[in-house]
């Protein structure tokens, strides 16, 4: 049977890659994983939220991958920093989708801290196992934007809260795993570190020449690739300003591929490092080309010598890894994913970030030499291909998968275990007791029915499952047990009065609760019968002497030891087991075969010392058939065993 697992990506759809546009990591990283994760057998669900109204719910994406559109909030794009007020509707209409269309989900995966919000409601609701890839972290991202973080502020206690409650937390580098335990306490061994990867089907190496050509990009110059989304944490003003400061033999080109879109003129950000260029009195060495299709992203990676990235932080970043697995090596930042995915000094270097100094000085080194820029492709390509291809990640993410499941089906069978051993347990307590106290039941159901034989009665008390007992055994006698149309006979539980036992427990105090009421109905003759399995409840106890007092005959239930009550019970009922449970269980079988004696005793002897229980039983339905009187007008049978 196929694995069903379902992603949750609430503002990041695998749908907008197909539009061509260049998404962020976010989109890409949900596409490709589980377009890798089906090709292995599962069948993913990606959850997104609606952002076009006339989409339709539920798309076919690739083979074993659908994605549900769900309606939380305008059918527009909305900001992602605004979502999070629509989330309680987007958990509401994901658990319709899901109930609606009978959906077992082996577990949900959650993209990004508002995501991981509603998997944590769902986990709770529907009993689904979550893990959690944050992308990124709020904690982190404020301690770099500050003031220019507009995300919500609970953001960060949100994230703990999931970091709590998710099965599995997938760290994307080693600085995230460290990140999640320093700053969110996170359990190391709920963490993964599994990379982000690259699609080697779209990323590869094309010679330098043709990628120019075809980008219009001159044969005989340096080229330098930046290429990302335009926000400020990116750092491209450092590799204009690291640009500017480059010192060459040869004519250079900065090519910025990115943009908020396609409109190259009206960009804010772009306009700000366009002017900054120009203040730089390079503008006509750097070319900003916008935002470019997916699928031409390989040929500014191919045409460049170096790519550049020096973000301030970086969760992960996969544009390094598409760029190494075209052969470019990488300049970039030491944060993050990158100083673990760029080897310093054989795929590429690592630099400080916000220091452009330092990145001329690695380019002025690195640009000129063309035999180290060829080496560092070829190891670029071989390092990518051998640790991040979707294939590697969606392996390991099986693994992880794997790994709740198999917690899971320990858990059932540990829980298979116990029902084993307790039935186990069970039996033997049945067995064992039938050979030591047969004799000393038979004896306490005969006292039984000679004293209400004689007109006497039988009051009954026990606490908490005892309580129930007690009740149980006095219905049964005052009701009927076996033999229809009987008359009800005297039995009282001392359980049974509320005002009684709350006005006495709360006036003078629970140990009297029962001994008032011995006192008030008990009369010589009459039997009281306690239930305990511990026989130390100082209420049974009380009940006991005074009983004794009124010259009533005591008869216990108990287990284990038998406690202090064995020093108060005429005839003491000690069931051989230690496990409170089977004691209870063992109580209500002699309180069933209490009532069997005392009906067959004061009603009809239906059997001998021959008669096997299916005899007794046949037996005791002749007696119902006899009685017509037991069948209705409409034939339906009254029923003669209900207890
Ligand atoms: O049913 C159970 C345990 O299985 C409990 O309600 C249990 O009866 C209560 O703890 C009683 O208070 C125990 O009292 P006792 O059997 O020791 O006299
Ligand atoms: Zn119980």
């Amino acid at each position: 049977m196929k694995r069903k697992i379902a992603f949750i990506s609430e503002h990041a759809s695998p749908l907008a890659l197909l539009g061509g546009t260049d998404s962020g990591g976010q989109n890409v990283y949900v596409a490709e994983l589980a377009i890798q994760l089906a090709k292995m057998g599962y069948e993913v669900d990606i959850f997104t939220r609606r952002d076009q109204p006339k989409d339709k719910q539920v798309n076919e994406f690739a083979p074993g991958v659908r994605v549900v559109l769900i309606t939380a909030g305008p059918p527009t794009v909305v900001a992602k920093e605004e979502l999070l007020p629509y989330m309680p509707t987007f958990r509401k209409e994901m658990e319709r989708f899901i109930v609606d269309n009978n959906l077992n989900y082996e577990l949900i995966h959650a993209n990004f801290f508002m995501s991981g919000v509603v998997a944590m409601e769902l986990k709770e609701k529907l009993d689904v196992p979550f893990v959690i890839t944050f992308h990124a972290l709020g904690h982190i991202r404020s301690l770099h934007q500050g003031e220019m973080d507009r995300f919500p502020a609970e953001r960060t206690d949100l994230e703990r809260l999931i970091v709590k409650n998710a099965d599995k937390i997938i760290a994307e580098c080693p600085q995230d795993e460290s990140d999640l335990i320093k700053f969110y306490q996170a359990a190391p061994e709920k963490i993964v570190t599994i990379p982000c990867g690259f699609n080697p089907e779209h990323f590869y190496p094309i010679p330098k020449k043709e990628c120019r050509s075809m980008l219009n990009l001159p044969h005989n110059e340096r080229v330098v690739l930046q290429l990302g989304r335009m926000v400020r944490r990116k750092g491209i003003d450092n590799v204009i300003e690291a640009f500017a400061k480059v010192k060459l033999n040869q004519p250079a080109k900065l090519v910025i591929v990115g943009g908020e879109s396609s409109d190259v003129e009206n960009d804010l950000e772009l306009n700000r490092l366009r002017e900054l260029a120009h203040n730089l009195g390079i503008l006509d060495q750097v070319h900003f080309v916008g935002r470019k299709n997916r699928d031409e992203l390989k040929y500014y990676y191919g045409a460049a010598d170096v790519f550049l990235t020096t973000p301030w932080y970086e969760p992960f970043g996969i544009t390094p890894l598409e760029s190494m697995a075209c052969g470019t090596p990488v300049i970039g930042s030491r944060v993050g994913g990158i100083k673990h995915t760029v080897v310093e000094g054989v795929t590429g270097y690592l630099v400080d970030p916000k220091n452009p100094e330092e990145l001329a000085e690695k380019l002025n080194e690195l640009l000129p030499d063309q035999d180290r820029l060829f080496k560092m492709g070829k190891n670029s390509i071989e390092h990518v291909r051998r640790h991040f291809t979707w294939q590697q990640v969606a392996e390991q993410m099986d693994a992880c998968y794997k790994a709740i499941h198999d917690r899971k089906m320990d858990v059932q069978n540990a829980e298979l275990n116990m029902i084993g051993s307790a039935f186990e347990e069970a039996a033997y307590t049945f067995q064992k007791t039938a050979a030591e106290l047969s004799s000393l039941i038979s004896i306490a159901g005969s006292t039984m029915a000679k004293a209400l034989k004689a007109g006497h009665k039988i009051l009954v008390c026990g606490n908490g499952g005892s309580a129930a007992e007690s009740q149980h055994f006095v219905a049964e006698l005052v009701g009927r047990f076996e033999i229809p149309h009987r008359k009800g006979l005297p039995a009282i539980s001392l359980n049974s009065d509320t005002a009684i036992i709350t006005a006495w427990a709360n006036d003078f105090g629970y140990d009297d609760i029962f001994a008032r009421q011995v006192q008030a109905f008990g009369s010589e003759g009459d039997i009281l019968l306690c239930m305990s399995t511990s026989g130390n409840s100082d209420n049974i106890i009380k009940a006991m002497q005074m009983a004794r007092k009124k010259g009533m005959f005591c008869i216990n239930m108990l287990g284990k030891t038998g406690g202090k009550s064995l020093n108060y019970g005429h005839l003491n009922l000690v069931v051989p087991s230690d496990s409170t449970q089977r004691i209870q269980e063992l109580h209500l079988h002699l309180v069933h075969l209490l009532c069997t004696i005392i009906e067959n005793r004061l009603f009809n002897a239906l059997y001998t010392s021959k008669t096997t229980a299916k005899e007794r039983t046949l037996a005791v339905k002749g007696q119902d058939v006899l009685l017509g009187a037991d069948y209705a007008l409409n034939g339906k049978r009254l029923g003669s065993y209900g207890s």
